[in-house]
Protein backbone atom coordinates (compact mmCIF):
# COMPACT_ATOMS: atom_id res chain seq x y z
CA UNK A 1 0.00 0.00 0.00
CA UNK A 2 1.25 3.01 -1.11
CA UNK A 3 1.86 5.65 2.11
CA UNK A 4 -0.15 8.57 2.27
CA UNK A 5 2.10 10.62 4.85
CA UNK A 6 5.25 9.71 6.75
CA UNK A 7 4.00 7.66 9.98
CA UNK A 8 5.90 7.93 13.83
CA UNK A 9 4.98 5.35 15.84
CA UNK A 10 3.33 6.76 18.89
CA UNK A 11 3.81 9.98 17.80
CA UNK A 12 7.59 10.04 19.13
CA UNK A 13 8.86 13.76 17.93
CA UNK A 14 5.72 14.81 16.30
CA UNK A 15 4.47 18.14 17.60
CA UNK A 16 0.88 18.36 17.98
CA UNK A 17 0.08 21.66 19.11
CA UNK A 18 1.43 25.09 19.72
CA UNK A 19 1.61 26.11 23.68
CA UNK A 20 2.28 28.79 25.75
CA UNK A 21 1.70 26.18 29.09
CA UNK A 22 5.19 24.85 28.89
CA UNK A 23 7.57 22.75 27.43
CA UNK A 24 10.81 20.14 28.13
CA UNK A 25 13.68 21.81 27.29
CA UNK A 26 16.44 18.51 27.26
CA UNK A 27 19.53 20.04 26.84
CA UNK A 28 19.41 22.56 28.91
CA UNK A 29 17.09 20.66 31.29
CA UNK A 30 14.88 22.62 32.14
CA UNK A 31 10.95 21.99 32.46
CA UNK A 32 9.76 25.73 31.27
CA UNK A 33 6.38 26.62 32.87
CA UNK A 34 5.16 29.82 31.52
CA UNK A 35 8.86 31.37 31.33
CA UNK A 36 9.72 29.97 34.67
CA UNK A 37 11.83 26.50 35.40
CA UNK A 38 9.18 24.33 37.51
CA UNK A 39 12.37 23.14 39.92
CA UNK A 40 13.16 26.27 41.10
CA UNK A 41 9.34 27.17 41.26
CA UNK A 42 9.21 23.55 43.64
CA UNK A 43 11.99 25.05 45.69
CA UNK A 44 10.91 28.36 46.19
CA UNK A 45 6.83 28.70 45.78
CA UNK A 46 4.28 26.20 46.63
CA UNK A 47 1.67 24.34 44.57
CA UNK A 48 -1.36 27.26 45.22
CA UNK A 49 1.52 29.60 43.08
CA UNK A 50 1.75 27.37 40.58
CA UNK A 51 -2.15 27.59 40.40
CA UNK A 52 -2.03 31.23 39.85
CA UNK A 53 0.86 31.38 37.25
CA UNK A 54 -0.85 27.98 35.30
CA UNK A 55 -4.59 29.64 35.34
CA UNK A 56 -3.93 33.42 35.35
CA UNK A 57 -0.75 33.27 33.55
CA UNK A 58 1.41 34.92 36.27
CA UNK A 59 2.88 34.21 39.65
CA UNK A 60 0.65 35.50 42.22
CA UNK A 61 0.75 38.43 45.02
CA UNK A 62 0.58 36.72 48.68
CA UNK A 63 -2.64 38.48 48.74
CA UNK A 64 -3.98 36.78 45.30
CA UNK A 65 -2.44 33.47 46.64
CA UNK A 66 -4.50 33.76 49.81
CA UNK A 67 -7.46 34.78 47.49
CA UNK A 68 -6.97 31.62 45.42
CA UNK A 69 -7.02 29.58 48.81
CA UNK A 70 -10.43 31.07 50.19
CA UNK A 71 -11.50 30.35 46.44
CA UNK A 72 -10.77 25.95 46.81
CA UNK A 73 -11.67 26.54 50.35
CA UNK A 74 -15.33 27.04 49.45
CA UNK A 75 -15.24 24.29 46.88
CA UNK A 76 -13.62 21.40 49.27
CA UNK A 77 -17.16 20.11 50.76
CA UNK A 78 -18.96 17.32 48.02
CA UNK A 79 -22.53 17.08 47.73
CA UNK A 80 -23.69 14.35 49.88
CA UNK A 81 -25.36 12.49 46.58
CA UNK A 82 -21.77 12.27 45.50
CA UNK A 83 -20.58 10.78 48.64
CA UNK A 84 -23.90 8.32 48.49
CA UNK A 85 -22.83 7.23 44.63
CA UNK A 86 -19.47 6.95 45.71
CA UNK A 87 -20.66 4.96 49.01
CA UNK A 88 -22.46 2.47 45.93
CA UNK A 89 -19.62 1.65 43.81
CA UNK A 90 -18.43 -2.24 44.01
CA UNK A 91 -16.02 -2.47 46.44
CA UNK A 92 -13.21 -3.96 44.17
CA UNK A 93 -13.40 -0.30 41.98
CA UNK A 94 -9.89 1.35 42.01
CA UNK A 95 -9.63 5.03 43.38
CA UNK A 96 -9.20 6.16 40.10
CA UNK A 97 -11.99 4.81 38.19
CA UNK A 98 -13.98 5.96 41.39
CA UNK A 99 -12.49 9.64 40.60
CA UNK A 100 -13.54 8.90 36.83
CA UNK A 101 -16.36 9.25 38.24
CA UNK A 102 -16.51 11.46 40.89
CA UNK A 103 -15.18 13.98 37.94
CA UNK A 104 -18.13 12.97 35.90
CA UNK A 105 -21.45 13.27 38.53
CA UNK A 106 -19.66 16.99 39.15
CA UNK A 107 -20.45 17.86 35.73
CA UNK A 108 -24.15 17.86 36.11
CA UNK A 109 -23.99 19.82 39.17
CA UNK A 110 -22.39 23.19 36.57
CA UNK A 111 -25.21 25.02 35.61
CA UNK A 112 -22.46 26.96 33.18
CA UNK A 113 -21.13 23.80 31.72
CA UNK A 114 -21.55 25.33 27.94
CA UNK A 115 -19.69 28.15 29.01
CA UNK A 116 -16.09 27.52 27.27
CA UNK A 117 -15.13 31.40 27.64
CA UNK A 118 -11.37 31.36 29.28
CA UNK A 119 -13.07 32.94 32.32
CA UNK A 120 -15.86 29.87 32.19
CA UNK A 121 -13.23 27.61 32.38
CA UNK A 122 -10.90 29.28 34.86
CA UNK A 123 -13.70 29.24 37.34
CA UNK A 124 -14.89 25.73 36.63
CA UNK A 125 -11.31 24.43 37.04
CA UNK A 126 -11.00 26.71 40.21
CA UNK A 127 -13.78 24.53 41.41
CA UNK A 128 -12.52 21.03 39.85
CA UNK A 129 -8.99 21.97 41.93
CA UNK A 130 -11.19 22.53 45.12
CA UNK A 131 -13.40 19.36 44.75
CA UNK A 132 -10.66 16.74 43.44
CA UNK A 133 -8.52 16.24 46.68
CA UNK A 134 -12.00 15.58 48.75
CA UNK A 135 -12.66 13.31 46.16
CA UNK A 136 -9.83 11.21 45.78
CA UNK A 137 -9.53 11.23 49.47
CA UNK A 138 -13.34 10.44 50.22
CA UNK A 139 -13.73 7.53 47.07
CA UNK A 140 -10.90 6.05 49.04
CA UNK A 141 -12.21 5.73 52.47
CA UNK A 142 -15.90 4.85 51.02
CA UNK A 143 -14.16 2.04 49.20
CA UNK A 144 -12.48 0.46 52.14
CA UNK A 145 -15.90 0.95 54.73
CA UNK A 146 -14.34 4.03 56.48
CA UNK A 147 -15.80 7.11 57.74
CA UNK A 148 -14.75 9.83 55.05
CA UNK A 149 -12.58 12.33 56.74
CA UNK A 150 -13.90 16.46 56.30
CA UNK A 151 -11.72 19.52 55.28
CA UNK A 152 -10.34 21.10 57.51
CA UNK A 153 -9.83 24.70 56.54
CA UNK A 154 -7.73 26.32 59.31
CA UNK A 155 -5.03 23.80 57.77
CA UNK A 156 -2.83 24.64 54.23
CA UNK A 157 -4.32 23.26 51.03
CA UNK A 158 -1.62 20.85 50.78
CA UNK A 159 -1.48 20.52 54.51
CA UNK A 160 -5.52 19.87 54.75
CA UNK A 161 -5.28 17.05 51.40
CA UNK A 162 -2.86 15.16 53.26
CA UNK A 163 -4.63 14.94 56.33
CA UNK A 164 -8.06 13.78 54.46
CA UNK A 165 -5.69 11.14 53.07
CA UNK A 166 -3.97 9.83 56.04
CA UNK A 167 -6.26 11.16 59.24
CA UNK A 168 -2.98 12.26 61.20
CA UNK A 169 -1.80 15.97 60.95
CA UNK A 170 1.54 15.68 59.44
CA UNK A 171 4.87 17.63 60.31
CA UNK A 172 6.09 20.81 58.71
CA UNK A 173 8.89 19.10 56.43
CA UNK A 174 6.09 16.07 55.45
CA UNK A 175 3.85 19.33 53.95
CA UNK A 176 6.68 20.53 52.32
CA UNK A 177 7.84 17.98 50.81
CA UNK A 178 3.92 16.82 49.61
CA UNK A 179 3.75 20.77 48.84
CA UNK A 180 6.94 20.04 46.31
CA UNK A 181 5.57 16.81 45.08
CA UNK A 182 2.36 18.67 43.78
CA UNK A 183 4.36 20.97 42.20
CA UNK A 184 6.12 18.51 40.78
CA UNK A 185 3.33 16.52 39.56
CA UNK A 186 1.46 19.71 38.15
CA UNK A 187 2.28 20.44 34.57
CA UNK A 188 4.72 18.63 32.06
CA UNK A 189 4.21 19.90 28.12
CA UNK A 190 2.33 17.24 26.10
CA UNK A 191 2.12 14.05 27.97
CA UNK A 192 -0.36 10.90 27.02
CA UNK A 193 -3.00 12.32 29.23
CA UNK A 194 -2.31 15.88 28.67
CA UNK A 195 -2.71 14.74 24.85
CA UNK A 196 -6.09 12.87 25.16
CA UNK A 197 -7.73 16.32 27.18
CA UNK A 198 -6.41 18.22 24.27
CA UNK A 199 -7.91 16.10 21.63
CA UNK A 200 -11.62 15.69 23.81
CA UNK A 201 -11.68 19.60 24.06
CA UNK A 202 -10.95 19.99 20.63
CA UNK A 203 -14.60 18.72 19.74
CA UNK A 204 -15.75 21.62 21.86
CA UNK A 205 -16.35 19.23 24.76
CA UNK A 206 -16.41 20.36 28.18
CA UNK A 207 -13.91 20.44 30.60
CA UNK A 208 -15.36 17.66 32.55
CA UNK A 209 -15.37 15.03 29.60
CA UNK A 210 -11.91 16.49 28.87
CA UNK A 211 -10.67 15.56 32.38
CA UNK A 212 -12.51 12.34 32.94
CA UNK A 213 -10.35 10.92 29.78
CA UNK A 214 -6.98 12.44 31.05
CA UNK A 215 -7.71 10.17 34.48
CA UNK A 216 -8.58 7.11 32.25
CA UNK A 217 -4.87 7.67 29.99
CA UNK A 218 -3.29 8.79 33.75
CA UNK A 219 -4.25 5.45 35.41
CA UNK A 220 -1.90 3.27 32.94
CA UNK A 221 1.21 1.53 34.08
CA UNK A 222 3.41 3.26 31.26
CA UNK A 223 1.95 6.80 32.44
CA UNK A 224 0.56 7.70 35.70
CA UNK A 225 -0.09 4.10 37.35
CA UNK A 226 3.74 4.09 37.61
CA UNK A 227 4.25 5.43 40.96
CA UNK A 228 1.56 2.79 42.16
CA UNK A 229 3.39 0.18 40.24
CA UNK A 230 6.91 1.14 41.93
CA UNK A 231 5.77 1.11 45.63
CA UNK A 232 4.63 -2.75 45.02
CA UNK A 233 7.78 -3.77 43.77
CA UNK A 234 9.28 -2.35 46.68
CA UNK A 235 7.33 -3.76 49.30
CA UNK A 236 7.61 -7.01 47.33
CA UNK A 237 11.51 -7.08 47.27
CA UNK A 238 11.67 -6.05 50.94
CA UNK A 239 15.85 -5.52 51.01
CA UNK A 240 18.34 -3.73 48.76
CA UNK A 241 19.43 -7.51 47.97
CA UNK A 242 15.51 -8.28 47.45
CA UNK A 243 15.20 -5.27 44.98
CA UNK A 244 18.40 -6.06 43.28
CA UNK A 245 17.42 -9.51 42.24
CA UNK A 246 13.78 -8.44 41.50
CA UNK A 247 15.05 -5.86 38.94
CA UNK A 248 18.01 -8.70 37.23
CA UNK A 249 14.84 -11.14 37.22
CA UNK A 250 12.72 -9.08 35.57
CA UNK A 251 14.94 -7.79 33.01
CA UNK A 252 15.82 -11.30 32.38
CA UNK A 253 12.35 -12.32 31.20
CA UNK A 254 12.29 -8.41 28.93
CA UNK A 255 10.21 -7.08 31.60
CA UNK A 256 9.84 -3.15 31.87
CA UNK A 257 10.94 -1.96 35.18
CA UNK A 258 8.07 0.62 36.32
CA UNK A 259 9.52 4.35 37.38
CA UNK A 260 12.39 4.31 34.38
CA UNK A 261 12.88 6.21 31.07
CA UNK A 262 10.79 8.36 29.40
CA UNK A 263 9.65 8.75 25.85
CA UNK A 264 11.28 12.48 26.22
CA UNK A 265 14.42 12.25 29.29
CA UNK A 266 15.38 8.41 28.47
CA UNK A 267 18.70 8.75 28.74
CA UNK A 268 18.76 11.29 31.42
CA UNK A 269 17.52 11.46 34.70
CA UNK A 270 13.98 13.33 34.77
CA UNK A 271 15.05 16.51 36.85
CA UNK A 272 11.53 15.96 39.12
CA UNK A 273 13.31 12.87 39.83
CA UNK A 274 16.29 14.30 41.67
CA UNK A 275 14.00 16.68 43.23
CA UNK A 276 11.83 13.53 44.95
CA UNK A 277 15.18 11.63 45.67
CA UNK A 278 16.15 15.07 47.71
CA UNK A 279 13.01 14.93 49.45
CA UNK A 280 13.38 11.17 50.44
CA UNK A 281 16.73 11.82 51.53
CA UNK A 282 14.90 14.24 53.77
CA UNK A 283 12.37 12.39 55.17
CA UNK A 284 14.47 9.18 55.63
CA UNK A 285 16.24 11.21 57.93
CA UNK A 286 13.30 12.88 59.60
CA UNK A 287 12.15 9.72 60.39
CA UNK A 288 15.58 7.72 60.91
CA UNK A 289 14.87 5.27 58.15
CA UNK A 290 16.84 5.01 55.34
CA UNK A 291 15.37 1.46 53.94
CA UNK A 292 13.47 2.40 51.07
CA UNK A 293 15.95 5.71 50.03
CA UNK A 294 18.80 2.82 50.08
CA UNK A 295 16.71 0.48 47.99
CA UNK A 296 15.68 3.27 45.24
CA UNK A 297 19.38 4.21 45.04
CA UNK A 298 20.40 0.63 44.63
CA UNK A 299 17.48 0.06 41.96
CA UNK A 300 19.20 3.21 40.37
CA UNK A 301 22.60 1.64 40.15
CA UNK A 302 21.34 -1.65 38.29
CA UNK A 303 19.21 0.32 35.92
CA UNK A 304 21.70 2.54 34.74
CA UNK A 305 24.50 -0.25 34.40
CA UNK A 306 22.32 -3.31 32.89
CA UNK A 307 19.98 -0.57 30.78
CA UNK A 308 21.42 2.68 30.43
CA UNK A 309 18.04 3.56 31.75
CA UNK A 310 17.46 6.72 34.81
CA UNK A 311 14.10 6.75 37.02
CA UNK A 312 11.21 9.15 36.03
CA UNK A 313 9.66 11.14 38.54
CA UNK A 314 6.83 8.51 39.62
CA UNK A 315 10.32 6.35 40.23
CA UNK A 316 10.90 8.23 43.61
CA UNK A 317 7.46 10.02 44.37
CA UNK A 318 6.35 6.58 45.40
CA UNK A 319 8.61 5.84 48.46
CA UNK A 320 8.03 9.51 49.47
CA UNK A 321 4.12 9.17 49.21
CA UNK A 322 4.61 5.91 51.07
CA UNK A 323 6.71 7.65 53.60
CA UNK A 324 4.02 10.22 54.14
CA UNK A 325 1.55 7.33 54.91
CA UNK A 326 -0.82 8.24 51.69
CA UNK A 327 -2.30 4.68 50.69
CA UNK A 328 -0.99 3.05 47.66
CA UNK A 329 -4.21 2.65 46.16
CA UNK A 330 -4.23 6.70 45.88
CA UNK A 331 -0.54 7.86 44.63
CA UNK A 332 -2.03 7.56 40.88
CA UNK A 333 -4.84 10.03 41.98
CA UNK A 334 -2.91 12.15 44.20
CA UNK A 335 -0.71 12.35 40.73
CA UNK A 336 -4.13 13.63 38.92
CA UNK A 337 -4.85 15.90 41.64
CA UNK A 338 -1.91 18.08 41.32
CA UNK A 339 -2.11 17.77 37.20
CA UNK A 340 -5.50 19.04 37.31
CA UNK A 341 -3.98 22.09 37.35
CA UNK A 342 -1.90 21.95 34.28
CA UNK A 343 -4.48 19.90 32.35
CA UNK A 344 -6.80 22.66 32.97
CA UNK A 345 -4.61 24.81 31.42
CA UNK A 346 -4.32 23.31 28.17
CA UNK A 347 -7.78 22.95 28.25
CA UNK A 348 -8.34 26.78 28.02
CA UNK A 349 -5.38 27.15 25.51
CA UNK A 350 -7.22 24.63 23.32
CA UNK A 351 -10.78 26.14 23.66
CA UNK A 352 -9.38 29.91 23.32
CA UNK A 353 -7.65 29.26 19.56
CA UNK A 354 -9.55 25.66 18.85
CA UNK A 355 -8.35 23.44 15.40
CA UNK A 356 -10.70 19.73 15.97
CA UNK A 357 -7.92 17.16 15.88
CA UNK A 358 -8.68 14.92 13.13
CA UNK A 359 -5.63 12.69 11.75
CA UNK A 360 -4.57 10.38 8.75
CA UNK A 361 -3.60 6.91 8.53
CA UNK A 362 -1.55 4.99 6.28
CA UNK A 363 -4.13 2.42 5.30
CA UNK A 364 -2.40 -1.60 5.54
CA UNK A 365 -5.86 -2.86 5.17
CA UNK A 366 -6.96 -5.10 1.96
CA UNK A 367 -8.74 -3.41 -1.15
CA UNK A 368 -11.33 -4.69 -3.71
CA UNK A 369 -12.88 -7.11 -1.21
CA UNK A 370 -16.92 -7.69 -2.54
CA UNK A 371 -19.48 -8.95 -0.07
C1 LIG B 1 5.28 10.59 35.25
C2 LIG B 1 5.24 9.63 34.12
O1 LIG B 1 4.18 9.30 33.61
S1 LIG B 1 6.71 9.06 33.58
C3 LIG B 1 6.43 7.47 32.81
C4 LIG B 1 6.05 6.45 33.83
N1 LIG B 1 6.05 5.12 33.23
C5 LIG B 1 6.93 4.18 33.60
O2 LIG B 1 7.77 4.35 34.46
C6 LIG B 1 6.79 2.85 32.90
C7 LIG B 1 8.15 2.25 32.52
N2 LIG B 1 8.72 2.96 31.39
C8 LIG B 1 8.36 2.66 30.10
O3 LIG B 1 7.61 1.70 29.84
C9 LIG B 1 8.91 3.53 28.99
O4 LIG B 1 10.16 4.03 29.33
C10 LIG B 1 7.94 4.67 28.61
C11 LIG B 1 6.57 4.11 28.28
C12 LIG B 1 7.82 5.67 29.74
C13 LIG B 1 8.49 5.41 27.39
O5 LIG B 1 8.47 4.50 26.38
P1 LIG B 1 8.88 4.77 24.86
O6 LIG B 1 9.35 6.15 24.66
O7 LIG B 1 7.76 4.34 24.00
O8 LIG B 1 10.11 3.84 24.68
P2 LIG B 1 10.06 2.35 24.14
O9 LIG B 1 8.93 1.61 24.75
O10 LIG B 1 10.14 2.41 22.65
O11 LIG B 1 11.43 1.81 24.73
C14 LIG B 1 12.71 1.91 24.10
C15 LIG B 1 13.60 0.79 24.61
O12 LIG B 1 13.87 0.97 25.99
C16 LIG B 1 13.37 -0.12 26.76
N3 LIG B 1 12.75 0.39 27.95
C17 LIG B 1 12.12 1.59 28.09
N4 LIG B 1 11.70 1.73 29.34
C18 LIG B 1 12.06 0.62 30.00
C19 LIG B 1 11.89 0.20 31.34
N5 LIG B 1 11.26 0.95 32.22
N6 LIG B 1 12.38 -1.00 31.69
C20 LIG B 1 13.03 -1.76 30.80
N7 LIG B 1 13.23 -1.43 29.51
C21 LIG B 1 12.74 -0.24 29.12
C22 LIG B 1 12.33 -0.79 25.85
O13 LIG B 1 12.16 -2.16 26.16
C23 LIG B 1 12.93 -0.58 24.49
O14 LIG B 1 13.96 -1.51 24.31
P3 LIG B 1 14.18 -2.24 22.90
O15 LIG B 1 14.50 -1.10 21.95
O16 LIG B 1 15.30 -3.17 23.16
O17 LIG B 1 12.88 -2.89 22.57
O1 LIG C 1 5.70 13.59 30.01
C1 LIG C 1 5.28 12.42 29.99
O2 LIG C 1 5.18 11.73 28.94
C2 LIG C 1 4.89 11.75 31.23
C3 LIG C 1 5.26 12.51 32.44
O3 LIG C 1 6.40 12.52 32.86
C4 LIG C 1 4.23 13.32 33.10
O4 LIG C 1 3.08 13.34 32.66
O5 LIG C 1 4.55 13.96 34.12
Amino acid sequence: MEAQGSYKPGLEGVVAAETEVSYLDVEAEEIVIKGYDLIELAEKRQYLDLVGLLLEGELPSNQRKKEIEWILQKEYQLQDEILEILRLLPKETHPMDALRTGISILSGYDHTIDDRTESGNREKAMRLLGKIPTLVASSYHLLNEEDVIDPRTELSFSANFLYMMTGREASALEVDVFDQSLVAYSEHEMPNSTFAARVIASTHADIYGALTGAVSSLKGHLHGGANEAVMRMLLEADTIEGFKKLIYDKLQNKERIMGFGHRVYMKKMDPRATLMKKALRSLAKEKDNFTLYDMCEAGEQVMKEEKGLYPNLDYYAAPVYYMLGIPIDLFTPVFFAARTVGLAAHVMEQHSHNRLFRPRVNYTGPRHLHP
